[in-house]
């Protein structure tokens, strides 16, 4: 990007504080020469700024390789409430994702020893020598499971003093083998970002709390490192997307939208990805399997498919479909723009939610 030394840089909003994986995304996507980068303090802030135009760009956590979707974003790209009617993907970003477990060092807490009766969780012991998770309760093999799942990391040190953990609720559900055999029964708090929880550890001087967090967070919140790559699988990745801003030209959804503005397609679907939500008569046979059909006509492949409450009845769902292909402004054909029209006969409503460049493909 160009720059113009006399005009501000544009403003790109992220999940922060700084050192959350979302920074290293914005990181990936952005260069901090030619854009402000911004943390702000939850995923919501981030589609509020650039739904108001205060920011550029957004940059949003949405799936976990393991842990599957961020339910947060697909809520905001749900926006039930209509707070967000111009927000779409322009953009994803995949990160590496190796999760540590932060906290004070040992000799912080040296003068509040515990005691092994004060533990829970049958992994955990006071002396200062760490019980193998292969002896405790967490990775017994029993009848119904007979090979238990073990950790590959272990703590560089007792994590006996542990008495609460703070992280990103994703974060649990990529840890458990390691946070079950060592951190079995420890109070967890949600937070709204691992590097939140860093910042929050630091601030504990009891030394009594930990942090699922990352490298780059220890450092930055000078905490120690307790155990490191405690994820459950060596490729745990989330994948980011970019979101910005529809222009006033650009259409989208079932109720605004000027037919005849739908785009086309390029060559190399392959290379592109769309994300659309819709909701369907739930009291209608078919109706779902009708939607989807839709894509198969035009030779769309779909990659995945979500759901979250409609917010209207109960059990009834917004689908999120994303597929292999491009939707292009201002031109009349293309498989996803046909595909989008013929949803009108079948789907209650749809929602383009956005095209962007497929980074696996490359
Ligand atoms: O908490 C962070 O650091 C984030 O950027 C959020 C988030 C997520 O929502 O998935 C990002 C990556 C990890 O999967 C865990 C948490």
């Amino acid at each position: 990007m160009s720059e113009d030394p006399g005009s501000p840089k544009p403003i790109v909003t992220f999940l922060g504080p700084v050192a959350s994986y979302t920074h290293q995304a914005t990181l990936d996507a952005f260069s901090s020469s030619d854009f402000t980068l911004t943390p702000v303090v939850t995923i919501d802030d981030v589609f509020a700024s650039v739904q108001s135009g205060t920011s550029h760009r957004g940059v949003v956590p949405f799936e976990n390789s393991s842990n599957g979707s961020v339910v947060f974003t697909l809520d905001l790209f749900a926006d039930l409430q209509h707070k967000y009617p111009d927000i779409i993907v322009c953009g994803e970003s995949y990160i590496a994702v190796q999760h540590c477990l932060l906290g004070h060092p040992d000799s912080h807490h040296a003068s509040h020893p515990i005691s092994v009766s004060e533990r829970t969780g049958g992994s955990r012991v006071g002396s200062g020598v760490i019980e193998s998770p292969l002896s405790s309760g967490a990775v017994t093999p029993t009848s119904a499971i007979p090979n238990p799942q073990k950790p590959t990391a272990r703590p560089v040190g007792d994590l006996a003093r542990i008495k609460k953990l703070y992280s990103h609720p994703q974060a649990w559900g990529q840890c458990k083998i390691f946070l079950n055999a060592y951190l079995k029964g420890v109070e967890r708090q949600d937070v709204s970002s691992t590097s939140r929880a860093a910042q929050l550890v630091a601030e504990d001087l009891t030394g009594e709390s930990a942090a699922v967090s990352s490298v780059i967070a220890a450092k930055i919140h000078g905490l120690e490192v307790l155990a490191r790559g405690i994820e459950d699988r060596g490729d745990n990745t989330t994948r980011f997307f970019v979101i910005r801003k529809r222009a006033e030209a650009e259409v989208g959804d079932a109720t605004s939208v000027d037919r005849k503005e739908i785009g086309k397609d390029e060559q190399g679907e392959g290379d592109w990805k769309t994300l659309v939500s819709f909701t369907i008569d739930h009291a209608n046979p078919g109706s779902l399997a009708h939607s989807l059909a839709v894509f198969e006509k035009y030779g769309l492949n779909l990659t995945s498919i979500n759901t979250r409450p409609s917010g209207v009845e109960n059990w009834n769902y917004i689908f999120f479909v994303e597929l292999k292909g491009r939707r292009e402004e201002g031109i009349e054909d293309g498989p996803v723009n046909k595909a989008l029209k013929s949803l009108y006969g079948v789907c209650r409503s749809w929602r383009w939610l956005g095209s962007w460049e497929n980074r696996l493909a490359r």
